[in-house]
């Protein structure tokens, strides 16, 4: 008998569009969420979209709370988690960066209610995903959590936002090709459980973008409407294989490893398109798609090097023969590269 059983856990509506952040109270009163909200933002998102947030629930008469966070870690979550009880909240709110929008993920489903998303930057692909991605000691989880009911996407918001962070949501999803290269190699070598569905979805959305890439410029509405659904069809990716695998491979491990290695140095997917270049190169070899990937994101002003991400070349190379052993996940680093092999890479395709 088939015994097979999954749940591909997506957004109910994704609402996307020039100032729909002012009409989030009819956005939660259409999917019946209820209760008093709990609005979770950081401090620049704060002042840039979630005090609007507040305002627009309070406006219409839902009595929204505020909590404020700083970084991706279990404590904020456990203080959202207080703060929502202490409010007794009806559900949450997260707006902000991938970082403000994890903690609220993970807070709501350890809750068990409703998530709402209202990303402020096309930075990463943690929009719809359902998953919260966060650091603990030498390692990085990846935490199932329920998606959002709504995602709430306002392209003027996103649209004012700094450039960088819209590079960096299209460096995120640049990076899907290296990451569903690991994950086939994973599902041949380590027998890891694949999709083809979010393979190919993940991939296709990556080709899209590239595709699209001479329409995405600084301050248009209609670059961050293109680049937000990119990230939400990466996020679906992600839903459909219950797994971060078709968006996050050697490049991610590699970019997980900087942020230890070098904190605060580069934005997320900045650090992932460069690690995409230097495992692309690992996959296929000197005369393989490693260039393709960096005119990529060359193309859309995403950083290529060590230099442009403002990491010296040591932490490169410390990144590049340390990524294996941040998570258990089998990529192309297998149990780890020589210091030459990582130098190879990062030299011949001109990181360092
Ligand atoms: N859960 C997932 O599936 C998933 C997917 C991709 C990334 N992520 C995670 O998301 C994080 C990366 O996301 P990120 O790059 O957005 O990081 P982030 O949340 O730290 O945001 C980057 C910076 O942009 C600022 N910012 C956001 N919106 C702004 C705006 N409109 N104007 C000015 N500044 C603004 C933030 O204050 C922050 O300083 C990482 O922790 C990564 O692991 C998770
Ligand atoms: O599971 P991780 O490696 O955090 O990846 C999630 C996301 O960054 C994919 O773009
Ligand atoms: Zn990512």
């Amino acid at each position: 008998m088939f015994e097979k059983s999954s749940w591909i856990r997506l957004p109910r509506n994704v609402v996307l569009g020039s100032g729909v952040l002012d009409d989030v109270d009819e956005v939660v009163a259409d999917v019946h969420l209820s209760g008093r909200p709990l609005v979770v933002t950081s401090p620049t998102p704060k002042a840039v979209a979630g005090a609007r947030v507040r305002d627009a629930l309070a406006d219409a008469e839902m009595d929204p709370a505020l909590a404020v966070v700083d970084e991706a870690s279990f404590e904020s979550v456990q203080q959202v988690i207080a703060e929502a009880e202490a409010v007794n909240a009806g559900y949450l709110v997260g707006v902000g960066g991938g970082k403000a929008i994890d903690i609220a993920k993970m807070a709501s489903d350890e809750l068990g209610v409703g998530f709402v998303s209202v990303p402020t930057a096309a930075s990463h692909d943690g929009i719809v995903s359902g998953r919260g991605s966060v650091p603990e000691g030498d390692t990085r989880h990846s935490v199932a959590a329920a998606p959002p009911i709504v995602v709430v996407a306002d392209t003027g918001v996103i649209a004012d936002a700094p450039w960088e962070l819209t590079t960096a949501g299209c460096a995120d999803i640049i990076s899907n090709y290296t990451a569903v290269k690991d994950w086939r190699l994973a599902n041949r070598l380590k027998n890891v459980e694949y999709s083809e569905y979010a393979a190919a979805l993940s991939e296709m959305t990556a080709e899209l973008l590239v595709e699209r890439a001479d329409s995405i410029r600084p301050g248009l509405e209609e670059s961050a409407w293109v680049v937000v659904k990119a990230l939400v069809s990466s996020g679906v990716a992600m839903s459909i294989a219950d797994s971060s695998r078709p968006a996050s491979g050697a490049e991610h491990l590699f970019s997980h490893q900087l942020d230890r290695i070098a904190p605060g140095k580069a934005l997320h997917g900045h650090q992932v398109g460069v690690g995409a270049v230097l495992t692309e190169y690992l996959h296929s070899g000197e005369r393989g798609d490693w260039q393709a990937v960096r005119d990529a994101l060359d193309s859309i002003d995403a950083p290529t090097t060590a230099d442009d991400l403002g990491v010296d070349d040591e932490e490169v190379i410390e990144a590049l023969t340390t990524a294996h052993r941040i998570r258990d996940r089998y990529t192309i680093l297998g149990d780890g590269i020589s210091e030459d092999a990582a130098l190879e890479a990062a030299v011949t395709t001109g990181v360092i």
